[in-house]
């Protein structure tokens, strides 16, 4: 499979200032050879590696030119994918663009399949497979921070924290194998209290980067946050706030919303997907009321429920049913119009009825407590912590469950480990949890799994 030449357009298709056709392979050379004519006299074939040379590209068959350009040379085995690479950097439309992808498929290359480049990166070992994982998070990231999570990822510095709790369960294996060979030996108590220790210390490390996972996918995927409340009461006033942005209609018509609006936000580094939705309340209004069924089938999937009640009419029993909706979900009560009604006094009774949620007044019109609000949905999601000082090392569900079933292993060496049982139990036990931790490298993981991440990559990349 890796002795074809692929190719694809790299850039996004429409009218831009450059746009690359990239292609790898053994052919990728050749390729550039036939097409390429330089316009400076200089014989590129006899340069290095890593440069731009400028020139034409010109049609074999008609020997006409059909652009432009720079063409990028780079030779294996030190290139993205470890395969010679060429780059024809053309002008950025889509009718050069294809015409140049078009002439390459006819010599010698075939079209790339999404993430392919990437994943020759990782079939020829230059990243491993949470390496590759960053690069479409870093194409996504959509704020600095998650930007930063990325490109940490990329660094390897999940894996080679992943590696070096394997290089410590592998030495755990060679210990317990050492008592297996040697049955007359017998493990000595010491021994067994040692293996518990340096187990439990496994654990403890791995607990602290499960913490982390709880937040860490917010950073990639953003904060699914939902904002719900009776009709009227400044919903969308909130998200335009927040947006700092005029997106939505306000009005002072109840039932102005009546599609969800989604926008992301930077908050304080973390990217927050606001919905809008449509105000909440009996209606027989055909048209509100599939508007109201989609908000509640938002609110059922969100990480985040901002509820928001109007302080100038005091709690109603449509803001009670609303209420009720999210008292198992996580959610931060908003009394708005505190400009115009006693906010204190609605928030005290919310408290009294939701003891467990966090209540704040605010007045979208003046921007009382918004800044608490966005403190708030910080603390929500961090537990507390501060956003720039420890950024997560795990950020993909993918990375988290094999986390998980690295560490269930562990508790049943433990539990074997304490019940005195065989110790080949315990080097299964052992070597699970070893091999669980390198389906996030790549070492251990099946192939659909790869196939699958892949998948979702762009053409091109
Ligand atoms: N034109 C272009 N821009 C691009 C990329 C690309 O492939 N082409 N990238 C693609 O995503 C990103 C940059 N990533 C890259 C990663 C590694 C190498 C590379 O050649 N690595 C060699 C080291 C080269 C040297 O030592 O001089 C290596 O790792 O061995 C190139 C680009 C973003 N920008
Ligand atoms: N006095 C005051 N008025 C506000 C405040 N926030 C919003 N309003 C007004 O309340 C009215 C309704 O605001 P919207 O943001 O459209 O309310 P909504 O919850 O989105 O309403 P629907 O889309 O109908 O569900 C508008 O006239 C806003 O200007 C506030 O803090 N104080
Ligand atoms: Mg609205």
């Amino acid at each position: 499979m890796l002795d074809d030449t692929i190719a694809a357009i790299a850039t996004p298709l429409g009218e831009g200032a450059i746009g690359i056709v990239r292609v790898s392979g053994p052919e990728a050379v050749p390729i550039a050879e036939k097409l390429f004519v330089s316009r400076t006299g200089v014989d590129w074939r006899k340069l290095g590696s890593h440069r731009l040379f400028y020139g034409l590209v010109v049609d074999p068959a008609t020997g006409r030119p059909v652009d432009e350009v720079l063409l990028g040379v780079m030779y294996a085995p030190r290139t993205f994918t470890r395969e010679d690479v060429v780059e024809f950097n053309c002008h950025g439309g889509i009718v050069p663009l294809r015409r140049i992808l078009e002439l390459v498929l006819q010599h010698g290359a075939r079209l790339a399949e999404p993430g392919e480049f990437t994943r020759r990166a990782f079939l020829n070992g230059r990243l491993d497979l949470a390496q590759a994982e960053s690069v479409l998070d870093i194409i996504r990231a959509k704020t600095e921070a998650g930007l930063a999570v990325a490109m940490s990822l990329l660094a390897g510095e999940l894996s080679s924290r992943v590696r070096t709790f394997q290089d410590r369960l592998l030495g755990l294996v060679a210990q317990v194998e050492a008592s297996i060979d040697f049955p007359e030996e017998g493990i000595e108590e010491a021994t067994r209290e040692d293996m518990v220790e340096s187990v439990r210390a496994i654990m403890g490390d791995l607990e602290e980067l499960l913490r982390q996972a709880r937040y860490g996918k917010v950073y990639r995927e953003g904060l699914r946050t939902v904002i719900v409340g009776r009709p009227n009461v400044g919903k969308s006033s909130l998200l335009n706030s927040l947006l700092r942005e005029k997106r939505a209609i306000v009005t002072e018509i109840p039932g102005t919303t009546r599609d969800i609006i989604e926008e992301v936000v930077n908050i304080r580094g973390i990217p927050v997907r606001l919905a809008d939705t449509a105000g909440l309340r009996k209606t027989d209004d055909v048209v509100e009321r599939i508007g109201v069924e989609r908000s509640r089938d938002l609110v059922k999937m969100a990480d985040l429920v901002l509820v928001v009640l109007d302080a100038s009419t005091g709690l109603t029993p449509d803001d009670r049913s609303i209420l009720e909706l999210v008292r198992e979900q996580p959610g931060i009560i908003l009394v708005n119009k505190s400009d115009i009604g006693d906010g204190e006094a609605l928030a005290r009774q919310v408290t009294s009825l939701f003891p467990d949620k966090p209540v704040q007044v605010i007045s979208v019109k003046t921007g009382q407590g918004l800044a608490h609000v966005e403190e708030a949905i910080e603390r929500m999601i961090l537990g507390g912590q501060a956003v720039a000082s420890q950024l997560p090392l795990v950020s993909h569900v993918r990375h988290k469950q094999a986390l998980a079933r690295c560490y269930e292993h562990l508790q049943e060496v433990l539990r074997a480990l304490s019940a005195g049982e065989n110790l080949d139990l315990v080097a299964i036990d052992l070597r699970a949890a070893w091999e669980a931790l390198g389906e996030i490298t790549g070492t251990t993981v099946a192939d659909d799994i790869v196939d699958r991440i892949f998948q979702d990559f762009c053409i091109g990349k």
